[in-house]
């Protein structure tokens, strides 16, 4: 789970002078192990509980507002503290206790001991506090709607990438603690969906019964060192991929059979081999062990097969809400034209194309832009094409060559829109433009650039990723005229 600095929701040129001016009166009075009483007054971006001590603003792992704690620091920077909950003196009244044991230690599950209605307010609230951040001209008139959650806010994710070691002479499979490579085994999870820890849990153990070698980190040594386990939603059909340190598999052909006897939806098994120590988890050469190379995905009418290494969204029932307030957004004319910017695989664009007269995405990925040509195939999309490079180099020279998108979206990583990128949407000036956000902290500064076009219609967050602190927001946007 990729986390942002907590001062994320600070201009990125003010944050790096506040590194770079260490505030010594800190340093000088507080020591880690200090405990101290705090009152919680609002959740920050990453999830955890803020308070002053002191008037230096601290972040409370899993504390919750409105809550008082005794902190313990664990943490101390020039400019703010860390600390942990040591004991809670008033607990909030949205505390529930989390499904998972393990959520406080391993990353992904930061909200868990929050109430999910609370959770999607902490959303919602999260890109109002980023909005007064920027104070982007007349952001107090944004309709910030309320967040659109799940029913189920559970059993959602449709991958498992779970790292595989010995502990105490048992097979392992989970997630690393923060900050660490000490693995904690997830033998039940609460976001993924069933199968993936059916098929997951029931492998463990039959590695374990074979007496597979596992992978040994310290030693560089043994052969399983990651499973990943995909469901397709709405065919069911799972695919299996053990990520290995060397091409030789031992027990694969007992493996294969007990998978093929006891497990029958999963209708591919792949291997990847990754020798050595390092920090990636795939390596380059994938081959097909069972089964066939790739699932059956469907989303809204579409059809996708997804190969091991490529993207799809994590949470399908979602993906279909954001997809659709996309389209809803943007309103789409038969006789208009659509850039979809960091297009991944395509599914927006590819979405769109039924009511569009042109679809052009790009995407720096070559395998995913190959992806999103191969989707839009499958599909006999002929109305759609993407092209690799970024979106700050290729829609100038697309602008340049005389094209003239009536409609775009963008859906840019966390770093959100380069400037160029921006300068060449105010230049270009689609009638249409829809923004969705991973990051409320760079939406709120795009959308200060983007206002001297545009002005903002709405802001819709869609809560896809529950129990964790990951907020995503479509942003509809009228030009001004
Ligand atoms: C949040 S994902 C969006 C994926 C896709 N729209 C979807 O719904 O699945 C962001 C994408 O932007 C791509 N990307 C990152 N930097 C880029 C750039 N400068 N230009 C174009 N694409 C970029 C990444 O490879 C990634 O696929």
């Amino acid at each position: 789970m990729p986390q942002s600095n907590h001062y994320s929701h600070q201009s990125r040129s003010h944050n790096d002078r506040r590194r770079q001016q260490p505030d010594e009166k800190v340093q000088a009075t507080v020591n880690i192990g200090q405990r101290f009483p705090l009152t919680i007054r609002r959740l920050g971006i990453n999830g955890e509980g803020i308070g002053y001590y002191k008037h230096v603003i601290t972040f409370v792992k899993g504390a919750l507002p409105e809550e008082v704690v005794v902190a313990e620091v664990t943490a101390v920077h020039p400019r703010y503290l860390e600390a942990k909950i040591r004991s809670i003196r008033k607990p909030s009244p949205d505390r529930v206790d989390p499904r998972d044991a393990y959520a406080g230690e391993v990353g992904g599950f930061e909200l868990e001991h929050l109430d999910y209605p609370a959770q999607l307010a902490f959303k919602q609230d999260l890109i109002r506090q980023a909005l007064e951040k920027y104070r982007p001209a007349g952001y107090r008139h944004y309709d910030v709607r309320p967040t659109i959650g799940m029913t189920n806010p559970y059993e959602y994710r449709n991958k498992a990438q779970f790292q595989v070691r010995l502990i105490d002479g048992h097979v392992a499979a989970g997630l690393y603690k923060e900050n660490s490579h000490d693995l904690v085994d997830l033998p039940t999870c609460s976001v993924q969906m069933p199968a993936t820890m059916t098929v997951m849990r029931q492998v463990v153990a039959w590695l374990e019964e074979l007496q597979v070698p596992i992978y040994d980190e310290e030693h560089n040594s043994g052969i399983v060192k990651t499973i990943v386990v995909r469901e397709a939603a709405a065919t069911g059909e799972i695919q299996l991929v053990f990520i290995t340190n060397t091409p030789k598999l031992p027990k694969k052909h007992q493996l294969l059979m007990k998978i093929a006897e006891k497990l029958p939806m999963v209708v591919s098994v792949m291997q990847n081999i990754n020798a050595g120590k390092t920090s990636l988890i795939w390596g380059d050469q994938t081959t097909l062990l069972a089964g066939k190379p790739t699932i059956t995905e469907e989303l809204d009418g579409l059809v996708f097969d997804l190969s091991a290494r490529a993207f799809f969204q994590l949470n399908p029932q979602q993906t279909k809400k954001l997809y659709r307030l996309a389209r809803e957004a943007l309103n789409l004319a038969p006789n208009e034209t659509l850039v979809d910017a960091y297009s991944g695989v395509g599914t927006i664009g590819l979405s769109l194309a039924d009511v569009a007269k042109e679809v052009r995405g790009m995407d720096t990925i070559p395998a995913a832009v190959a992806d999103a040509n191969a989707n839009a195939q499958r599909n006999q999309i002929t109305n759609a094409h993407y092209e690799v490079g970024e979106a700050e180099v290729l829609l100038p020279q697309w602008l340049a060559s005389g094209f003239a998108p009536d409609a775009m979206v963008v859906d840019p990583p966390r770093t959100g829109l380069d400037n160029v990128l921006i300068d060449a949407i105010l230049q270009s000036a689609p009638e249409k433009l829809v923004y969705i956000s991973c990051n409320p902290s760079t939406l709120a500064q795009d959308l200060q650039a983007l206002t001297r076009g545009y002005q903002v219609d709405y802001i819709q967050s869609i809560d896809m990723f529950p129990q964790t602190a990951r907020c995503e927001a479509v942003v509809r946007f009228t030009k001004r005229h």
